[in-house]
C-alpha cells in the first residue's frame, strides 16, 4: 500500500458513524493515515443513540487532538421517522465504548445537522468527497432526498452494511446496520451514486485475535493504548455470542477501503433492502448473471460494487501497525 502523503491529494473523507468500539477503531486509523484528510465526522443512532454517538465523537477527536475536525449530529430516528430503540450496549457497553468512564468532551457538535453538513461539502468539493458509512443509513438518505445532485456530487459512498450470501448478526437474515433503517438503505444502495458495500461475509473474514491483542498491547501508540482498553468488553461479547477468542473488526475494515480499495475484490450488481416482514433488512445484491424474462424489483437501477474477498491477515497487519505507529 503506498502512501500518497502529499496534502492535497489526501481522499477527503466524511465518517458517518455511531461509536462504538469498532468505530473508535476506525477513527484513529483514519487520523493515522496519510491517504486520507478527515473533513467532518457525522453521527447516527445504532450501536449507541445519536446525542451518545455524538458525544463519543467529540471525545474521540479530543483523544486525538483533533478537535479542528467538525461533528455534526444526525438523525434521532429512521427516515419514517420511528424513534430508535433497538442499540447494541450487549457488545460495546452501555457507553458504547466499553465501559471505562471517558472523559467527557468539552467541544460541542456544529449547528448543522449530519445531511446539511453531507450536502454542503459534496457542494463545496464536488466529486472528491467519500463518505465512508459505519452506521445505519439515514443520514445520507436525508442528504439524498433534500438534494438530487448529491450523489452525481459525491465522490463515493463506502458503506459497511448487509449480509451478502450470508446470516445476518441481528437475526439471520439481517445485519445491524442495514436493520437500523431498511427504507434508507434502499434509498442509498439505488440512488446511482459510486457505491462500495462491505457486508459482514467480508468484515467476519478480519478477525482480531488474543495474539494481536498482546502485540497492540506491548506498543507505546496513543491508539493501540486506548483501543486495548475499550477493546475488553467487546472481546468477551465475541466469546459469548460466537465461542471466538477475539474480535470481528468490520469498522476499521472498512476504513481501509477508503484508504486503498485494492485491498478486496468486488461483484458488481443491483442491491436492494427489504423494507418489513421476517426478512426486514435482508439484503439481496443480483449478481447480473442472468438475464431475467421479465421486469423484477432490481431492473433499470443502478448496480454497486459489493466486496466478495478480503485478505484479513492483512488489514490486520496494517491496522495495527498503523495504531501502533501513534
Ligand atoms: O446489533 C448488533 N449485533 C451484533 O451482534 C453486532 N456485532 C457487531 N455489531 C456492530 O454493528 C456493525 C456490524 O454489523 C458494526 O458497527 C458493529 O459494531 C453488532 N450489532
Amino acid at each position: 500500500m503506498g502512501d500518497i502523503g502529499v496534502e492535497n491529494k489526501r481522499k477527503k473523507i466524511i465518517i458517518d458513524t455511531d461509536p462504538g468500539i469498532d468505530d473508535a477503531m476506525a477513527i484513529f486509523l483514519a487520523l493515522q493515515s496519510p491517504e486520507v484528510d478527515v473533513i467532518g465526522l457525522t453521527t447516527i443512532y445504532g450501536n449507541v443513540r445519536t446525542t451518545l454517538a455524538t458525544t463519543n465523537a467529540l471525545h474521540l477527536l479530543e483523544v486525538a487532538g483533533r478537535e479542528d475536525i467538525p461533528v455534526a449530529e444526525g438523525s434521532h430516528t429512521s427516515i419514517k421517522e420511528v424513534p430508535k430503540l433497538r442499540f447494541a450496549a450487549f457488545a460495546h457497553g452501555c457507553d458504547g465504548l466499553g465501559e471505562i468512564n471517558i472523559v467527557p468532551p468539552k467541544g460541542k457538535p456544529i449547528p448543522q445537522s449530519a445531511s446539511d453538513f453531507l450536502i454542503e461539502k459534496a457542494n463545496e468539493f464536488p466529486g472528491e468527497v467519500t463518505v465512508v458509512a459505519l452506521g445505519p443509513l439515514t443520514n445520507i438518505a436525508k442528504a439524498i432526498e433534500s438534494n438530487a445532485d448529491f450523489p452525481q456530487k459525491i465522490r463515493q459512498i463506502v458503506i459497511l452494511g448487509g449480509a451478502f450470501s450470508v446470516n445476518g448478526n441481528v437475526n439471520p437474515a439481517t445485519e445491524a446496520n442495514i436493520f437500523g433503517d431498511p427504507e434508507a438503505a434502499d434509498i442509498v444502495f439505488t440512488c446511482g451514486a459510486d457505491i462500495i458495500a462491505v457486508g459482514i461475509n467480508i468484515t467476519h473474514q478480519v478477525v482480531l485475535t488474543d495474539k494481536d491483542l498482546e502485540d497492540l498491547a506491548s506498543s507505546s501508540g496513543k491508539y493501540a493504548k486506548y483501543v486495548c482498553n475499550i477493546l475488553k468488553f467487546y472481546i468477551d461479547y465475541h466469546l459469548e455470542a460466537y465461542n471466538i477468542r477475539g474480535a470481528y473488526l468490520h469498522d476499521p475494515t472498512v476504513m481501509f477501503v477508503a484508504i486503498d480499495p485494492s485491498l478486496m475484490t468486488y461483484a458488481e450488481g443491483v442491491v436492494r433492502v427489504q423494507a418489513d416482514g421476517i426478512f426486514r433488512g435482508l439484503t439481496l445484491f443480483d449478481n447480473m448473471k442472468k438475464r431475467w424474462g421479465e421486469v423484477t424489483e432490481w431492473s433499470n437501477k443502478p448496480s454497486v460494487k459489493v466486496a466478495v474477498s478480503v485478505d484479513g491477515d492483512k488489514i490486520i497487519h496494517l491496522l495495527k501497525e498503523r495504531l501502533k505507529n501513534s
